[in-house]
């Protein structure tokens, strides 16, 4: 099978510091500041071509984090991704410039992308007509509301027509119809084939329209595997953890990021 996806070890550290002086201090001075946060701890994966993967895990585990590394958003601290193909993601305001108007944004990324002023010209009506934002293409994407961006960044990255396709919540934000005929072109895109990526916490989603599940958790992989084995897992673990006091959920907290510093030690 040809690889559309590999990932490997990646490791993705953030830095948190208490205030503005911390962060300027750690930028002038070679001592450190701040304190070191891993918002991935080895994460490792890879996708054939044609799979649709959902990511799952609560909120914090690192799927947007990995979403963006795999679209080339966000640099990753160490390990590698390999993307064969052209990736795009949509997410709410991915890569919106927000001074710029609906109709400069879709300019702009086309252009980003390679594409010459002629063919351009002949996208440009099509992304407008989905996004269905009518008159307001010509306001800036800053007096938008976060639904009308989802709309207009999903229109543009459906109709570039990428090899992978990295969806990133954004069908939540919109209304019922548009999350409808977005849907219904992802459909369109997963019967030509195509890779997908697709990030969400509607369980129902996730059932009826990925193949393979990727479960994070604290930036690590819980598991992976077939759609129909691993969402009822995760079904039964999140039914579980919502009922446990909140002592024992920090002590599961706790377990998990003495999990996380050893697989980093293993990969210093
Ligand atoms: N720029 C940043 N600086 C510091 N920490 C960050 C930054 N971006 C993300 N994080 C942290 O990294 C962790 C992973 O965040 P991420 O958004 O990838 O999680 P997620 O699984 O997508 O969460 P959610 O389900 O809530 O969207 C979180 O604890 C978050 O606070």
């Amino acid at each position: 099978m040809e690889k559309a996806i590999i990932v490997k070890n990646i490791v993705k550290k953030y830095k948190l510091y208490s205030g503005d002086k911390e962060r300027i201090l750690d930028l002038l001075l070679p001592k450190s500041y701040g304190e070191d946060f891993y918002a991935l701890a080895g994460v490792s994966f890879e996708a054939e071509k044609g799979d649709v993967i959902g990511f799952v895990g609560m909120n914090g585990s690192g799927k947007s984090t990995l979403s963006n590394i795999i679209a080339g958003i966000v640099p990753e601290t160490s390990g590698s991704v390999q993307v064969n193909g052209q990736a795009a993601l949509i997410a709410v305001a991915a890569g919106l410039k927000a001074d710029l108007s609906g109709r400069d944004n879709i300019e702009l990324k086309l252009l980003m992308l390679g594409f010459s002023k002629e063919e351009i010209k002949e996208l440009e009506p099509e992304i407008i007509e989905f996004s269905e934002l009518g008159k307001f293409i010509d306001q800036p994407v800053k007096s938008y509301s976060s639904g009308m961006r989802s709309r207009l960044g999903f229109a543009i990255s459906v109709n570039v027509d990428p090899d992978i396709l990295i969806i990133d919540e954004a069908l939540s934000v919109g209304d019922k119809a548009f999350a409808e005929k977005s849907l219904d072109k992802m459909k369109e895109f997963k019967k030509q084939g195509k890779t997908m990526i697709f990030v969400s916490h509607s369980i129902g989603q996730m059932k009826r329209f990925c193949d393979k599940i990727l479960w994070l958790e604290y930036g690590m992989v819980k598991d992976f595997g077939p759609v129909g084995e691993i969402i009822p897992k995760y079904e039964k673990f999140l039914n579980e953890f919502k009922k446990l006091p909140g002592k024992e959920k920090e002590k599961y907290k706790e377990e998990a990021m003495k999990r996380q510093q050893e697989a980093l030690l293993e990969k210093v």
